[in-house]
């Protein structure tokens, strides 16, 4: 289960970063107050626009950043607390993620299966589970710099997976995909989730949202809107599919 409890995220900006955003003002409220919840054996999705702050909540989940106030919990380990412990169980995947490019897939997979203790047939098991589902055992001797984006992501996912977590986390799981690969992955969350694990994703596109979460939030200016169902957020603002939804929440966030 991952609690997010009054979440607020303050970056402090540096000249560059104040130029480039206008501002006079060197501090970015990136998160404000963000409470929710999601539990095992859904897919919970971060729906917002371009800069709402959904990344920056997948990280500080994720322990690689730290939150400004308020907590996160991850299994009832508090991120700040207990970083290991929160590392255990999760796998954070991001279409950012860089592998080493001089090393082959296979030779990456074990590497990180040395730094989670796995070894042996576990990780033999894991293994060709993962290269057998993401169709990379015709590339697993092929160096990183040599693979295309689709052939990368896969290894990514797979390298991230190799502890087989309990919760995954997926900053934007589609980014940069072609639809085939893209589907192969939204199918491995579901499947995922129908195994009882807890899948939190970020994304900015309606139709991902509408049909791969269970359950929506929706982020707005560090702050969440709105959180439910599909179905249920098409009923909160009487429309018939998520666009039209988002555009009443943020409506009425922006005052329009
Ligand atoms: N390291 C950082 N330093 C300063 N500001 C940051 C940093 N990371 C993010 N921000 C700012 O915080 C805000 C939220 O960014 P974040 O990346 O969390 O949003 P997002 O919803 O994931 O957006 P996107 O879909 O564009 O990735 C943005 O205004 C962004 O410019």
């Amino acid at each position: 289960m991952i609690e997010i409890k009054h979440l607020t995220k303050i970056y402090k900006l540096n000249k560059k970063q104040m130029a480039e955003s206008k501002t006079k003002n060197p501090y970015k409220t990136a998160v404000d107050d963000l409470c929710l919840t999601a539990k095992k054996g859904e897919i919970y999705g971060l729906l917002g626009p371009n800069g709402a702050g959904k990344t920056t909540t997948l990280r500080c989940i994720a322990t690689l950043i730290k939150p400004t106030k308020g907590e996160v919990f991850v299994d009832q380990h508090e991120v700040q607390k207990e970083p290991e412990k929160v590392r255990e169980s999760i796998g954070f995947l991001t279409s950012e993620i860089k592998l080493d490019e001089q090393f082959d897939v296979d030779y990456m997979f074990d590497f990180f299966g040395k730094l989670h203790n796995i070894s042996g047939e576990r990780l033999k098991k894991r293994k060709e589970e993962l290269f057998t589902y993401f169709g990379i055992k015709e590339f697993a001797h092929k160096k990183i710099k040599e693979l295309s984006t689709g052939m990368k992501q896969k290894a990514a996912i797979a390298v991230s997976l190799v502890h087989d977590p309990d919760i995954v986390i997926f900053d934007e799981p589609t980014n940069g995909l072609d639809i085939i690969t893209a589907r192969s992955v939204t199918d491995y969350l579901r499947k995922l989730r129908d195994d009882g694990k807890l899948v939190i994703v970020s994304t900015h596109i309606m139709s991902e949202a509408e049909k791969l979460c269970d359950r929506i939030g929706i982020i707005i200016d560090g702050q969440k809107v709105a959180e439910g169902t599909l179905r249920e957020l098409l009923e909160q603002t009487n429309t018939s599919d998520l666009e039209d939804a988002f555009f009443e929440f943020y409506s009425a966030r922006k005052g329009e």
